[in-house]
């Protein structure tokens, strides 16, 4: 699964770099390999003639690590149909026997960049970090020739800093030519090979030997052994051959892998030919090209972007049974020689190790940013900005006054809040008071109406003195009992029931007679009136003498001679008077005197004198009755 993020088309070009080099050709050497024993002795011709014996050019092998060294990636390619000598020209002839050295003219160029980089690395000031990985690609699948176990699939990955790499391949340092060489034998050797017409060790893979040349510095601590470090780059490619199934005589197991390595050349050579044309084109360099069609081509994104220094190694068979393959080769080659490639080296990831090189990079973009914006601003319409800027400050002075504004609001709302608090409190106060008032005169208002009942014996002293003053008369919630004091059962003025005007029409009607307020009419059991005086505001009627005789007779629990109003007593269990029975024959006279008392009574309550103002006030404390 690839990394998200992953491009599409030219990864490299996605990665972050870092500074270019020098604009660098392709380079392309032609190497022919001698007729082999096989060729010979089948008859075939040789169809190649050298100008000299040396085909290989020797500064090709020692050019490339020069440029790795500067941190650029080099890839040196060997390509050719199966047989051609691929694996020989990079790892020379294969060991005559152990600790039998191959002489140096003999060498391939991994040998000899190796050596001549160990020369170098030996001779530079800071030390210099050498590490090697090696790799196969077999049947389309990753497999790791220097891993400690046997080798298994690898998955390739992407990321912006480092490209398509393999992950958790093992990435091996090295501090010398004798090492180094293990880990190429070891690697050789366990690279898949088989035996077919054209070539009795061909291998069945495409095998990528990197080695990663590092630099250190002080401030540069070493990297992650697991990570190849960053630093120049050095990979040597030994493609498997093209191969001509018929020509090989391939069948089975082995033409599945000449399938696969045909196809993955097919997707190289049409990659690297799409590519070549399009760094051939200056105006096409920054299209897209198709590195994901194989991992041969994922791999290999470095030097097929352009962005790296190439050697390509055309290996041909000088037998004319090969020439149509050697053609092919030759026209690849040809083609290959006329590309330019500028090598870049990938971006450090260390913060110090570029240090210069970045500070050097951001101090130029920053005087082209401030260049462009210096031209944006000469663009922009002087007066428009000077508008703006004034309106930039009309809103900054705008927003602190809206500031200062809603500040000094909230302080002038928080006095205002402050004060209606205090004001409630008071009326609270106020209101608590007054109603003690009202509690104190209704208290007043019914002993004065008990000491004005006569009574056979001493008169019992009103429940409502000795018991402690209650809240009865004028709070709400007790005004239900209209007209009977719910403590003491003492029938009260109307006037004293704050619900009064409520509870009025309930035993009057909807509607005052006479057109006299309610609130001014006398209660049921109040004494007729003078005809002849002018304050009777009207005649009883026969309905009200009617509820009267109504609460006289469920408070003595006898009849009640209609014509007798009601009378007001105190609660039930404390009237022995009106509760016994040898009182009845008497009640009616009986009541009709207290009616007259009462009635007395209530003229006197009525004229005394208004309250003042000043005894209206409710600090004011009332005198004890
Ligand atoms: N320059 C050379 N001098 C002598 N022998 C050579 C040379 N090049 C190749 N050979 C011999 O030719 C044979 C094939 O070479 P090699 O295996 O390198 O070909 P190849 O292109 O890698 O083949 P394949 O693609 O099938 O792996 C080998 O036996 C090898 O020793």
């Amino acid at each position: 699964m690839e990394e998200r993020g992953s491009p599409d088309g030219d990864p490299a070009r996605s990665l972050e770099q870092g500074p270019e080099g020098p604009e660098t050709p392709i380079q392309v050497v032609l190497r022919v390999r001698p007729m082999s024993a096989a060729e010979l002795r089948r008859g075939e011709q040789s169809a190649l003639h050298c100008s000299g014996t040396r085909t290989l050019q020797p500064p090709a092998a020692c050019v490339q690590p020069r440029p790795a060294a500067r941190s650029f990636s080099c890839t040196v390619f060997t390509f050719g149909q199966t047989g051609s000598g691929k694996t020989y020209t990079l790892t020379g002839p294969p060991p005559q026997g152990e600790g039998v050295p191959v002489p140096p003219n003999l060498a391939g160029i991994m040998q000899r960049t190796f050596t001549w980089l160990l020369d170098r690395v030996q001779h530079l000031g800071a030390p210099v970090t050498l590490r090697a990985s090696y790799l196969e690609i077999y049947n389309e699948q990753v497999r790791d020739l220097l891993s400690v176990g046997s080798p298994r699939p690898l998955p390739v990955r992407w990321n912006k800093t480092r490209g398509f790499y393999v992950e958790q391949l093992r990435v091996v340092e090295f501090g010398s030519l004798g090492a180094l060489m293990e880990l190429l034998q070891m690697g050789l050797s366990r690279r898949r090979s088989s035996a077919h017409t054209l070539n009795q060790a061909s291998s069945r893979s495409h095998a990528l030997l990197t080695l990663y040349i590092s630099r250190q510095t002080v401030s540069m601590p070493p990297g992650d052994p697991g990570e190849p470090p960053v630093g120049g780059k050095l990979c040597f490619v030994d493609l498997a051959g093209s191969e001509k199934v018929a020509a090989t005589g391939s069948r089975g197991e082995l033409m599945l892998e000449a399938n696969s390595i045909n196809r993955s050349l097919l997707a190289l050579g049409e990659t690297g030919g799409h590519c070549i044309s399009l760094l051939l084109d200056p105006q096409r360099k920054q299209s897209h090209i198709p590195f994901r069609d194989s991992k041969l081509t994922k791999l290999l994104a470095d030097s097929l972007g352009g962005r790296g220094v190439t050697l390509m190694v055309a290996c041909v068979s000088p037998s004319a049974q090969c020439l149509p393959e050697t053609l092919s080769t030759l026209r690849y080659a040809s083609r290959a020689q006329r590309v330019t490639t500028r090598p870049q080296a990938p971006k450090s990831p260390s913060p110090t190790a570029k240090q210069p090189q970045r500070l050097e990079i951001e101090i130029l973009q920053l005087q082209e940013e401030n260049r462009c914006l210096r031209s944006q601003l000469g663009q922009i319409d002087p007066k428009a900005s000077r508008l703006s800027g004034a309106r930039v400050a009309w809103a900054q002075r705008n927003l602190y006054g809206m500031l200062q504004e809603f500040m000094l609001e909230n302080e002038r709302l928080r006095k205002g809040q402050s004060q209606l608090q205090s004001s409630r409190a008071r009326a609270w106060d106020e209101q608590r008071v007054l109603a003690q008032q009202v509690q104190e005169l209704e208290r007043r208002l019914l002993c004065a109406c008990n000491r004005h009942q006569p009574h056979p014996g001493p008169a019992p002293p009103c429940p409502c003195v000795t018991a402690p003053a209650p809240r009865c008369h004028a709070l709400p919630p007790l005004c239900s009992c209209c007209h009977l004091c719910p403590l003491c059962r003492a029938p009260l003025a109307h006037w004293a029931c704050a619900c009064r005007e409520l509870h009025l029409p309930q035993v009057f009607g909807p509607k005052a007679p006479g057109g006299v307020p309610l609130s001014a009419q006398p209660p049921p059991w109040a004494p007729p009136c003078d005809p002849g005086s002018a304050k009777c505001p009207r005649e009883r009627s026969p309905s009200d003498w009617s509820q009267t005789r109504v609460l006289a007779e469920m408070l003595m629990e006898e009849a009640v001679v209609p014509s007798a109003p009601p009378l007001p007593v105190g609660p039930p269990d404390t009237s022995p008077v009106l509760r016994g029975g040898a009182a009845v024959p008497n009640l009616a006279r009986r009541l009709e005197a207290l009616r007259d008392q009462i009635g007395s009574s209530l003229r006197r309550g009525r004229s005394q004198p208004p309250p003042s103002e000043a005894t209206r006030s409710p600090s004011r404390v009332l005198p004890p009755c």
